[in-house]
């Protein structure tokens, strides 16, 4: 085929596959959105309430949608096959018919378990939460931190403080981001927490994690910090306290400084600024006391391709969003070491999330 010589000599045939490429990245929204729509259909629960495979007939009845939808449904179920929500087997006797059931995606959406994830889905996917984001070219050509500044005029944490409807959607998703959580503190990392009197989580939101670990260890007296309208009205338990503060400003002594998801929405000078307080702290109490880590590692060697994808793609939202990185594992060693810490352990544990355990 003909080359387009001023294109660097690319063949028509790779540009037709390059048009292709083109077309579906801007259809891979569609990714999010279809997500999102099976989300608020509550397709999952209606499949997990259902107690087996169901039809595409008995899926229209259950969801109370016009017969006239069906065959739409049938092509969004056959997306929604596709990108790995839903299985789909063939079910009956003489008069056999599709059904579809759950996988390890649409499990994590059915709404009665604990590790629900559909709140982080309608929370992140937010329009209010995604709006700013039409405008990074905008961003990369002026001075502002983020994409928020550029479109709002003030930064993430302030546009929440003022947006108490949003902040809220945002504390649940990450809330329900945490509560996998449960499985690493009960069994792979049970260690790294058992023993310990007294843990701050700090950046903890409306304390999704601190929760978890007060329950699963009683014996562990957990503080979350936080900015006030993130820590507002929460109910304090005997084990469980809330502080409205600023992580710059002051971070109460503990046996374990716990940051999760924290880190990665800051830049190296504040993740320094916050890592070099932990590290006064714990030279203040004899030497006594650890850093807890719950973040992203890239780490492109090992991880698979969509893992990788998942976790650059999130470098960027941070880069736009609040001027934070995801960082290699290099990277995080610099910021340790230079904040005065002399080793650390990574442990990959769910998601796209490692635990960093990091020592003085
Ligand atoms: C990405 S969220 C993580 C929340 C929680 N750790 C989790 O994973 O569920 C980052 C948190 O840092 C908090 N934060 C931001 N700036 C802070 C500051 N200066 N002091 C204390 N918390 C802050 C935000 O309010 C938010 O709850
Ligand atoms: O929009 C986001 C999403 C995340 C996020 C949620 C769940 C994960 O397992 C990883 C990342 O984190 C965010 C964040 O830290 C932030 O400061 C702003 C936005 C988001």
């Amino acid at each position: 085929m003909d080359t387009i010589e001023n294109e660097g000599g690319i063949s028509v045939r790779e540009l037709f596959e390059g048009h292709g490429q083109v077309i579906r990245l801007v259809f891979n929204h569609l990714s999010a959105m279809s997500l999102k729509g099976a989300v608020e259909l509550g397709i999952a629960d209606i499949i997990h309430s259902h107690g087996r495979p169901i039809t595409l007939s008995e899926l229209v009845s259950a969801l109370k949608i016009q017969p006239t939808k069906t065959s739409n449904l049938f092509r969004f179920m056959r997306l929604l096959v596709h990108m790995g929500l839903f299985s789909k087997t063939k079910v009956g006797g003489e008069k056999e018919e599709e059904a579809y059931g759950l996988t390890a995606i649409s499990a994590l959406l059915i709404k009665d378990k604990s590790y629900c994830l559909s709140p982080l889905v309608s929370g992140i996917l937010d329009p209010e939460n995604i709006f700013p984001l039409h405008f990074i070219s905008k961003w990369f050509k002026g001075n502002d931190i983020s994409v928020w500044e550029t479109v709002h005029g003030k930064n993430y944490w302030d546009y929440m403080n003022q947006n108490p409807g949003l902040s809220q959607r945002f504390n649940q998703a990450m809330i329900s981001d945490s509560e996998m959580a449960i499985f690493i503190v009960k069994d792979c990392c049970r260690k790294i927490f058992e023993g310990l009197g007294s843990i701050v989580d700090v950046g903890g939101g409306n304390g999704g994690f601190s929760k978890i670990i007060s329950e699963a260890f009683p014996g562990i007296k957990c503080t979350v910090l936080d900015l006030p309208h993130a820590v507002a009205n929460m109910p304090q338990t005997e084990n469980l306290k809330y502080i409205a503060g600023d992580m710059f400003q002051y971070i109460p002594p503990a046996d374990a400084y716990f940051f999760k998801l924290v880190f990665h929405a800051f830049g190296d000078e504040d993740c320094l600024k916050i890592l070099k307080k932990c590290r006064e702290a714990i030279a203040g109490n004899g030497e006594r006391g650890k850093v807890l880590i719950m973040d992203i590692v890239i780490n492109e060697k090992e991880d698979k391709h969509q893992v990788t994808e998942a976790k650059l793609l999130g470098d960027t939202l941070m880069s736009v969003s609040v001027d934070g990185k995801e960082r290699t594992d290099e990277e995080w060693k610099t910021l340790f070491l230079d904040a005065g810490f002399t080793h650390y352990k990574i442990t990959n544990v769910f998601g796209l999330k490692s635990l960093i355990e990091v020592y003085p």
